[in-house]
C-alpha cells in the first residue's frame, strides 16, 4: 500500500486556493441536467464523486462538454425529468451526492426503465433504506437487490403511471440530509404538487440551505412551512442561469484554516462567510478553541492564537460542542484537540451519523487518535478527545475515507518532531486529489 511520511514541523503560512465545491458541483450537474437550456458550470471540481456523477448523466443520455482541465461543464438540459425507457446500469462510486440525489430523480423517471443502482462495497452499506421506502410508499418501484435498507438498488418506472394527485411523503431526518435533498430536487418536476414532511429531527440541517440556493439558481422557489420540518413544491420548470459557478469547498478549506490556527497563518481563497456551505461554520469552533479569524470577499483567514500558545504553551484551548450542523469540518476538531493542554478534554457531540460516511468514522478515529497517543471514549454518537503530553509516531490507516487522510496530516504541525505517516494518501481524490500538493505549500514555511 502507498504511504506518504510526512515531517513534523509547527509552521504553516501562505495562501490557498481552493478548488471547487463536491456539494455544489454535483447538485449543479443535476439541476442542469433537469433543467430547460443549457447551463455552463464553471469551476467544478476535479475529483471521483464528481467524475460519477458526470458518467451518471452520460449513461442517462444527458449531452455535455467538459474543458480539457476538467473544471468547467456545459450541459444541456432534459428540459424536465428524465424521459427514458430501456435498461440502465449505473456504478456511483462512494458518492453519497450522486447517489441518494439520483434515486428520487429516477424513480420518477417517465419512461419504461430499469435502472439498476450500484456503487463501490462501502456505498453497499450506507443506508438508504429512509429514502427507498419514503419513495415507495408513495407508489414509486425501488427494489432492494441485495440488503434491505442497502443498495445494490433497481428501479423501475413506468410510462404515464405516475398519478396527477398532490403527494404526500413521510420521511425521517436523521441519518443523512442527502435523503432530503433527494426529494427536493425532484420535486418540482414531477408534475404534481409535494408536500414533504420530516418525522425526525433533520441532521446536517446546512445542507439543505445549499440544496434550496441551488434550486433557486435554477429559478425554482420551495414553501418552507417549518425550517427543516415541512416544505411543498409546487410544479414549477427548472430555467438554466447559463452559468453557475461553484464556490470553493468549504469542507476542503477547513484542514487548512486549521493548520493556519495552529502552525501561524493561512488564508483560504474561493470561499468566505456570505456561502452557504454550512462547512464555514467550522470557523467558529475553530475561534472557540482560540484561533483568531478574520473573513472577507472572497477569503477566509486563520491565524495562531501567539497570547494564547505563550500562556499555555499550546495554540488552542479544548472545547465540548455540539457539531451536527458540520460532520464533514467537525472531524478537524477532533485533531485540533491534539493541540490544546495535556490532558484538557476536547468533546464533539451530536455526530452518530459520521458512523454511516465514507467509514464509520467514530471508530476510524477513535483507533486513529489512540495510535498517536490521545486518551479517547467513543461514544454512540459523541467522541471525547485528551491531549496527551507526547504525541506517538505513528501509521494511519485511512480506511478508504479522505477526510481520516486530511486530518491526519495535521498531525504533522507538532512541535515534538513526531513524524506522522498517511497509508494509501490517493484517498483524497473522493474529493479533493491534489491535497497534499497543497498541503505542502504551506507546511513547514
Ligand atoms: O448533501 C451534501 O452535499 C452532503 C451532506 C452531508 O451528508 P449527511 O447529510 O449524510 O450528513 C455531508 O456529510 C456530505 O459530505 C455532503
Ligand atoms: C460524507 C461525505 O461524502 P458523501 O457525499 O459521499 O456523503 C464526505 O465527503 O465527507
Amino acid at each position: 500500500m502507498e504511504k506518504l511520511t510526512l515531517k513534523s514541523s509547527p509552521l504553516a503560512h501562505g495562501t490557498i486556493t481552493i478548488p471547487g465545491s463536491k456539494s455544489l458541483s454535483n447538485r449543479l450537474l443535476l439541476l442542469s441536467a433537469l433543467a430547460k437550456g443549457t447551463t455552463k458550470v464553471t469551476n467544478l471540481l476535479k475529483s471521483d464523486d464528481v467524475y460519477w456523477m458526470l458518467k451518471a448523466l452520460e449513461t442517462l443520455g444527458i449531452k455535455y462538454q467538459v474543458n480539457e482541465s476538467q473544471d468547467q461543464a456545459l450541459v444541456e438540459g432534459n428540459g424536465g425529468i428524465f424521459t427514458l425507457d430501456g435498461k440502465y446500469d449505473l456504478f456511483l462510486g462512494n458518492a453519497g451526492t450522486a447517489f441518494r440525489p439520483l434515486i428520487a430523480a429516477l424513480a420518477f423517471n417517465r419512461g419504461d426503465a430499469e435502472f439498476t443502482i450500484h456503487g463501490e462495497p462501502r456505498m453497499h452499506e450506507r443506508p438508504v433504506g429512509d429514502l427507498v421506502d419514503a419513495l415507495n410508499a408513495i407508489g414509486c418501484e425501488i427494489e432492494y437487490l441485495n440488503e434491505k435498507g442497502y443498495a445494490p438498488l433497481r428501479i423501475v418506472t413506468k410510462k404515464d403511471n405516475k398519478s396527477l394527485d398532490p403527494i404526500s411523503i413521510n420521511i425521517p431526518g436523521n441519518i443523512s440530509s442527502q435523503f432530503l435533498t433527494s426529494i427536493l430536487m425532484v420535486a418540482p418536476v414531477i408534475g404534481t404538487q409535494v408536500t414533504i414532511n420530516l418525522t425526525s429531527e433533520l441532521v446536517s440541517k446546512p445542507y439543505i440551505d445549499i440544496t434550496l440556493n441551488c434550486m433557486q439558481k435554477f429559478n425554482v422557489e420551495v414553501e418552507q412551512l417549518e425550517a427543516y420540518k415541512k416544505y411543498v413544491i409546487k410544479p414549477q420548470s427548472y430555467l438554466s442561469p447559463e452559468k453557475v459557478i461553484v464556490e470553493g469547498d468549504a469542507s476542503s478549506a477547513s484542514y487548512f484554516l486549521l493548520a493556519g490556527a495552529i502552525g501561524g497563518d493561512v488564508t483560504v481563497q474561493g470561499i468566505d462567510m456570505t456561502s452557504t456551505q454550512g462547512d464555514k461554520n467550522f470557523v467558529y469552533a475553530l475561534e472557540a478553541m482560540g484561533a483568531k479569524i478574520s473573513f472577507g470577499e472572497g477569503f477566509i483567514r486563520a491565524q495562531k492564537n501567539t497570547e494564547l500558545e505563550q500562556q499555555t504553551g499550546y495554540p488552542l484551548k479544548a472545547v465540548d460542542l455540539n457539531l451536527n450542523h458540520i460532520p464533514d469540518a467537525a472531524m478537524g476538531i477532533a485533531i485540533a484537540a491534539l493541540f490544546c493542554p495535556p490532558g484538557s478534554k476536547t468533546i464533539i457531540r451530536d455526530i452518530y451519523n459520521w458512523r454511516v460516511k465514507e467509514t464509520d468514522r467514530l471508530a476510524a478515529m477513535a483507533n486513529e487518535l489512540k495510535a498517536v497517543g490521545a486518551q479517547v471514549v467513543e461514544g454512540e454518537d459523541y467522541l471525547e478527545v485528551v491531549a496527551p503530553e507526547k504525541l506517538k509516531a505513528a501509521e494511519i490507516k485511512t480506511y478508504n475515507d479522505h477526510r481520516m487522510a486530511m486530518c491526519f496530516s495535521l498531525v504533522s504541525l507538532n512541535k515534538q518532531g513526531v513524524e506522522v505517516t498517511i497509508l494509501d494518501p490517493k484517498c483524497t481524490s473522493k474529493t479533493f486529489p491534489t491535497y497534499f500538493t497543497e498541503f505542502n505549500k504551506i507546511h513547514g514555511k
